[in-house]
Parts: C-alpha cells; structure tokens; sequence
C-alpha cells in the first residue's frame, strides 16, 4: 500500500476524472496532494512543467489533464487533441522521469484501440490495425503516452502504468454541447426541452453505435487502486464490460429527465466507431471491478446537473 502522507500530484485536478479522484484519493486517506490550475502551470510548457517537478518532487504523478471532447470536437480540432496531448503528457513523463517520481498514472482512452477490432476489446489489440478517422488524432496522442510508459517501464523498470477508460461521465463534467460528450448532453439536451414544454430534441448520428459508460467515481477508485497496488502489467482496459445503443442511453435519460417530446437524429452528425467495448477481467483479475450500475450513475449525474445549473452557466454551459 502506498504511504497515505506520501506527495501525489493530480495533473488535471479541477477535471472531471481529476477532482474524482483527488476526492477518491482523500477519502483513502491521502493526506498530501497537490494540484496546480491551467492558468498556474500550462502543461505544454516543457521548461515550466520540468521546473515544477524537480521542485515539488512527487512520490506519485497522476495524469488527468489532457484536452479532452465529444466525436465532433475532435473531429473538427485534430491538430489541437494530437498536438497538445502530446505535449502535456510528454512533458510530464519525462519530468517525471527524470526527477526520480515513483509511480506514474497515464490515462488514456478506448479510442487507441483499431475501429474494427474483435469485441470485446483485449489489450493485446493495441497497433494492430487502423483507427477512427474522427478521433485517430487524439487516439495516436495517447498511444504515444502508453509507448513512453511501457518503455520507461522495460528500460528503467519503473511503476508507470497506463489505464485505459471507457466513456466515463458523472459530475464536473463538460455540458458544453458543441464539445461535451454524448451523456452530459444528453442530459442537457433533455432538461432544458422538458423546461421548454417537451420540445423536439435533436440528437447527432444513427443512434445505433454502441458505447460503455463508467461513472467517474468508479474511474477514481479504479485510479486508487493502482496507486495502492504495483500493476504487473503495462496497461489495463477500466470499464464496466457492458454497453448500450446511443438510442438506448437516449429513452433512459429521457425518462430519467421526464421529457415527453419528439427524438430527432441528425444523420449529418458522425457516428464515429460503431462499437468499442473493453474487455476489463485483466484489471478484475488483479483485484479492481466497477460498482455503479448506469441507471444509477445517470440518476446521480442529474442530480448533480440540476443542483449546479447556475454555477455551471458561468462557467462551462455558457460556452
Ligand atoms: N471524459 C471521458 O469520457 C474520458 C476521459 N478520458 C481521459 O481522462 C482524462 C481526464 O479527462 P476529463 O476529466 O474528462 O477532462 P476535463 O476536460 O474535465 O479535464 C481536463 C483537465 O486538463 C487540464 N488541462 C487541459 N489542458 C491543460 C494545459 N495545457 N495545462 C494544464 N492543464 C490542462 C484542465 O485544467 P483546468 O481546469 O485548470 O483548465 C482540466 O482540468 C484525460 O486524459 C482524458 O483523455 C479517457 C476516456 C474517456
Ligand atoms: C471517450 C471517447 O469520446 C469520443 O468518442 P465518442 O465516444 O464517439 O464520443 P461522443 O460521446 O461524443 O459520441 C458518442 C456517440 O453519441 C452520438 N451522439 C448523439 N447525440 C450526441 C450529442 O448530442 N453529443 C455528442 N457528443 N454525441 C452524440 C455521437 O454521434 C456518437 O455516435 C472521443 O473523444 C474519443 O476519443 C473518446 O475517447
């Protein structure tokens, strides 16, 4: 178990996953954590990320900061999700590196797996085939982030372990409907036509790809596990192991909501990879499983969204 008054730095603290699991990591006990704002330390900032890191000297770095968003937004920004996830991540394993930190915590994506793999996914299906055309930039970006780390791992036989969630969702997340992803809006999409007299709600795609949800609570315990345990492996698929249609996940959130208007699907929207379920029984054989059921992760998330409606038109709705 790792030494609960040991510094572990959470790249990407005010995230969605990042404030999971800096909440996670305190209800373990965790005593010592730090965290360090955008603003305060831009992480493509190769100089200033070195500088930080040699000063603070974490026993732990968990990399939760990344630019991160729905298919369109990573279809309509690849040089920025290629480029700037290569430069956050690539500078802080090689700080990390370098100034002797214990165990490093990668995140990466379900979307580094091929477009067309057998299902459920297996980690060994990693390079063997071509990628999502929507999100192949960001795809590579993290692929390159799991190579770093399996090959500090081979090379200097250091705990830098990758995990690979699944589409996670939950509170703080991103509800901008240009850039979140499908749950929050969804979510979004549903509440504020229902306000508005169950308006028609319109939805991108088919709604016949198939996606895995995990509550971002879940993705922390998971984050907690690994920093409690050395891994013997390089990297782990975190899901559930179950998924569900986008038409699917739109009758339960709108039942959820209450709305009781027309679905319209806007097949000019891309639908991006038709399914990508992970195979999880490696991370559950080495101890660590799901335990928040969709239905419920949902109702939670709600909850969240409507406690938060006027903080979030400040900052993230109002985008
Ligand atoms: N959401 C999802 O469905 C999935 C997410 N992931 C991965 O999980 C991780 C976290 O994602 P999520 O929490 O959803 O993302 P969020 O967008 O909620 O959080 C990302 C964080 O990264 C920080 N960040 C972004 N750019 C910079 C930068 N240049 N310098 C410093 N900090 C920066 C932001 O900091 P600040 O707030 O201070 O600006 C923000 O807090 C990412 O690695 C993502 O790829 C993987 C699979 C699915
Ligand atoms: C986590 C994962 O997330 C991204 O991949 P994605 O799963 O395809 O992304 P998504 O959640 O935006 O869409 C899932 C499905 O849902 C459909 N859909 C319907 N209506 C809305 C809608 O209103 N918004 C959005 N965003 N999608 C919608 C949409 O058309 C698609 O078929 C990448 O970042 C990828 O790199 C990655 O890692």
């Amino acid at each position: 178990m790792m030494d609960k008054k040991s510094k572990i730095y959470i790249a990407g603290h005010r995230g969605m996953v990042g404030s999971a699991v800096w909440r996670a990591l305190e209800a373990d006990g965790f005593t010592n954590l730090i965290g360090k704002t955008s603003a305060e330390l831009d992480l493509r900032d190769q100089v200033a990320v070195t500088q930080f890191i040699s000063t603070e000297k974490p026993v732990v770095i968990i990399d939760a900061a990344a630019r991160v968003g729905g298919i369109l937004a990573n279809n309509d920004y690849p040089y920025q999700f290629l480029m700037e996830n290569l430069q956050i991540q690539n500078n802080l394993i090689d700080a990390a590196h370098k100034h002797g930190v214990q165990k490093f915590i990668f995140l990466g994506s379900s979307c580094i797996y091929p477009k067309f793999a057998p299902q459920p996914l297996k980690e060994e299906y990693l390079l063997t085939d071509s990628l999502e055309p929507t999100n192949e930039w960001y795809a590579i970006a993290k692929i390159t982030g799991v190579k770093a780390c399996e090959a500090i791992r081979k090379q200097y036989n250091k705990d830098f372990v990758s995990l690979m969630p699944t589409n996670l969702y939950g509170s703080y997340d991103n509800f901008d409907l240009k850039t979140s992803h499908v749950l929050p809006a969804m979510l979004r999409k549903f509440h504020e036509a229902k306000e508005n007299g169950n308006t028609a709600v319109t939805l991108w795609g088919s709604g016949t790809p198939m996606r895995e949800f995990l509550c971002v609570d879940d993705m922390a315990e998971a984050v907690v596990f690994a920093v409690n345990n050395v891994l013997p492996e390089h990297l782990y698929n975190v899901g559930t192991g179950k998924d569900v249609t986008i038409k699917e996940l739109a009758e339960t959130i709108q039942n959820v909501v209450g709305h009781t208007g027309e679905i319209i699907w806007d097949s000019e929207k891309p639908d991006g990879t038709p399914r990508k379920l992970m195979d999880v029984s490696k991370l559950k054989h080495a101890g660590w499983a799901y335990k928040i059921e969709l239905l419920e992760g949902i109702k939670q998330t709600y909850t969240w969204f409507l406690e938060n409606q006027t903080e979030l038109k400040q900052v993230k709705l109002s985008k």
